[in-house]
């Protein structure tokens, strides 16, 4: 499937949550879930400040739709996101139904972004979702958005030094 022009809104939104992830001294990810008849059902960011190193957007997002959502409504929403989610947000996200993902950011790009920063590897294996999730559609990166989160992981870790 190729992420279509109206997707795009939906992508910039989850930008603009991991920038405002970011000024919280979160890590710069951001997610947006919506319906299948496109209706933003839900947004978070990363929230890892708080101590609670689980508390990635996508984590949250696949919990909440485990409790408010039917089978079907799961099954037909897509999961945005800035970045490709790791393994355990894959397993969470298959493990309810969710649909389709859509990122602008893949794992790979992350994790030669934060080499090249110097930052230690995570403590869990970088793998794309269709590893961890074979039967969930992935679609991304999105090229023209990938430079601004880019730019967000850069001043995250930068501040840290
Ligand atoms: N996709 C994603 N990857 C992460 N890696 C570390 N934290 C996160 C997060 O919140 N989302």
């Amino acid at each position: 499937m190729v992420v279509k022009d109206a997707e795009l809104p939906y992508l910039r939104r989850c930008v603009e949550l991991a920038a405002e992830a970011l000024e919280a001294g979160d890590e710069p990810f951001g997610s947006v879930l919506v319906g299948g008849d496109g209706t933003v059902l839900g947004e978070d960011h990363n929230r890892v400040a708080s101590g609670d190193r689980t508390r990635h957007p996508e984590f949250e997002l696949a919990r909440w739709s485990a409790a408010r959502l039917t089978p079907e409504e799961r099954a037909a929403a897509t999961v945005y996101t800035s970045g490709e989610h790791c393994p355990m947000c894959a397993a969470a996200h298959a493990w309810v139904g969710l649909g389709r993902i859509v990122y602008v950011a893949s794992s790979e790009q992350l994790a030669s972004w934060l080499s090249e920063l110097g930052v230690a590897a995570p403590p869990v294996r970088t793998l794309p979702v269709h590893e961890v999730a074979p039967g969930v559609v992935v679609d991304g990166p999105v090229p023209e958005l990938t430079e601004r989160v880019r730019q967000l992981h850069v001043r995250f870790h930068r501040g840290r030094d």
